[in-house]
């Protein structure tokens, strides 16, 4: 390729010679006008050469850029996977949203709008450059007198630049992430009357952005402003020495014409390279962005690929802390029988949600196992290949996942191959046909943003038809905490019903009502596991699962009245 754009230059220089012998022949006692026409066919010859080069060039320049960008996109979608969940937590996603759409696309800019005519341009000035050096070296150093001092200006403002074109870049990703908070909590701030608050905030971002990028802008560009400043002025010396020769009588016209003509198409490509290395600069600070996220360091996983032979889980002195906080887990165990249900409950920030991510190996472990299978063939799940672990794990989460696609699309996830039967049948157990059927295109109808709105109760239903395409033997459950109505409440559990029979199920339970029957509950609080038995032995051991369920009872009798004052009374 960079042959080719080489090539496609040095076409483009050739007519500037043709042009000098057609000047001389117009310019001499007899012109030829079969030589000058034979020239100028030589011209257009090369234009058409030129032309027919062109679309191979772009085709291909325009199909590497798309490659880049897709391999890129693909291996950071894949880095990204990998990390874990601390990643999504401690980090602005919007600076990741950046460099996934902002700067990818730029690196991608890279090959289709500056590559070929970076080359080009350089290879353009390079042929001019000794072309007229050839034919008259004083000429030639006149026109190039000035480029080692646009050089050194470039190369001694560039570092301030960058400074700033870095500042600008920043500014402009600030301003992002604050249209985006504006737009994403619209909703919650119109419903508490602080849209003004809100909107001022941003106006406020908006005027320093607006502020600080013209400063940055102009700071920016001075490499571009001295560079071509100086190179002009080469301009001006090539001027003065023509017109000193043609006074000596030491340059004929003909030559006089030509050196005027080519410092023309001379001058050009430089004052292009000066643009597109401003614009590497942008590139280069897109890179150092696109880097940081390959360097972040992702879950360590290993290669066991045996499939265990039952799903019993067992956590043996787990220890666990969330980056910089103090230890939440300190050597904890527990087990979870093989096709039972075991139900998480206590106190809310005891560590439920963390114990099943655990699990679910969204995280690492900072000391101790968790092993799968019997006692006679154990594996270690750390050591597991984190795709084949997680093939035995669905997991439903209170705030459920949804892709602005279709049903079907969003089923399909769980198992792409599924077929529109098994969609039906997952749908009816979790209790989504009636509102399929009456949705006017059916599994078809777009869902998310943009499409049918699900409510908070249908979307925990279409998770767990997901979950129960994917039929995976291990159950975890997140089970809701906010309160549905009465009809959903039922829908929800006779979903559940189905997905989890036969399964071994991990429930991360807010109501006790609701797992009352499971056959274990393990009781945490603050880390620790405080108790553990089924409903009837943990009343009677009159501990904290008993005082909850107390207080989940009397919470449950008590009943609005008043509603003018707010007024809770107990009923
Ligand atoms: N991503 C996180 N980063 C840092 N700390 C976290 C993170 N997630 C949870 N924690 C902290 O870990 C502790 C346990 O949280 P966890 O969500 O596991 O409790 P939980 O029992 O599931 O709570 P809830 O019933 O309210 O959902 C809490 O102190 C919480 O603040």
């Amino acid at each position: 390729m960079v042959l080719l754009t080489v090539l496609d230059a040095f076409l483009a220089s050739v007519p500037y010679a043709l042009l000098f012998y057609i000047l001389l022949d117009m310019l001499s006692g007899a012109p030829d006008l079969r030589w000058q026409f034979t020239l100028a066919a030589g011209c257009l010859l090369l234009m058409l050469v030129r032309v027919a080069l062109a679309r191979v060039l772009n085709f291909n320049l325009s199909l590497m850029g798309f490659r880049a960008g897709y391999q890129l996109r693909k291996s950071l979608g894949e880095h990204l996977r990998r990390l874990p969940m601390g990643f999504f937590y401690r980090t602005d996603m919007s600076s990741v949203n950046n460099t996934l759409l902002k700067d990818i696309d730029m690196s991608e800019k890279i090959f289709t709008h500056l590559y070929a005519p970076f080359i080009a341009s350089v290879s353009v000035v390079c042929f001019f450059a000794l072309g007229l050096l050839f034919k008259d070296w004083r000429m030639g150093l006149a026109m190039l007198s000035t480029l080692p001092l646009a050089v050194a200006a470039f190369l001694l403002t560039r570092r301030y630049a960058r400074r700033w074109t870095a500042q600008m870049q920043a500014l402009m990703f600030r301003l992002n992430d604050a249209l985006m908070e504006y737009i994403d909590g619209i909703k919650e701030l119109k419903a508490s009357r602080m849209t003004g608050q809100a909107f001022g905030r941003l106006d406020k971002v908006l005027e320093t952005t607006w502020r600080q990028s013209l400063t940055a802008e102009k700071a920016s560009a001075w490499p571009v402003y001295s560079f071509n400043l100086l190179v002009e002025c080469g301009f001006i010396v090539l001027l003065a020495a023509v017109s000193w020769a043609w006074l000596g009588q030491t340059l004929p016209m003909a030559e006089v014409l030509m050196f005027l003509i080519a410092a023309v198409r001379f001058f050009r490509p430089l004052l292009n390279i000066s643009m597109f290395l401003a614009e590497l600069n942008y590139f280069g600070l897109a890179a150092g962005r696109i880097a940081k996220v390959f360097d972040l360091p992702v879950l360590p996983q290993g290669n066991e690929m045996r499939d265990p032979d039952r799903l019993r889980i067992r956590l043996e002195n787990v220890s666990f802390a969330y980056p910089e906080k103090p230890a939440l887990f300190e050597r904890l165990n527990l087990t979870i029988e093989a096709q039972q249900v075991t139900a998480l409950v206590g106190p809310s920030g005891s560590g439920k949600s963390t114990l099943a991510s655990l699990i679910a190996r969204f995280w690492a472990l900072e000391g101790g196992t968790i092993w799968v299978g019997s006692d006679s063939q154990r594996i270690d799940t750390a050591k597991m290949d984190a795709s084949h672990w997680q093939s035995y794990i669905s997991v439903v989460f209170q705030q459920s996942y949804v892709l602005n696609d279709t049903i079907a699309n969003n089923l399909r996830v769980a198992q792409p191959d599924a077929d529109s039967q098994a969609l039906r049948r997952v749908c009816e157990a979790a209790r989504l046909l009636p509102l399929i059927d009456s949705l006017p295109d059916g599994m078809d109808t777009l869902v998310g943003a943009g499409g049918v709105h699900l409510s908070g109760g249908e979307l925990q239903r279409l998770s767990i038809a997901r979950a129960l395409l994917k039929d995976a033997p291990l159950i975890i459950l997140d089970e809701a905490s906010a309160s549905l109505d009465p009809e959903n409440e039922r829908d929800i559990q006779l979903a559940m019903q189905s997905l989890t029979a036969g399964k071994t199920v991990l429930v991360i339970a807010h109501k006790l009502s609701s797992v009352r029957y499971a056959d274990r509950i393990v009781v945490m609080d603050n880390g620790r596991i405080v108790e553990q038995g089924d409903h009837q032995q943990l009343m009677a051991a009159d501990g904290l699962y008993a005082e909850m369920w107390g207080l989940q009872q009397q919470a449950m009798s008590w009943r609005p009245v008043g509603c003018k004052t707010g007024v809770m009374d107990r009923g």
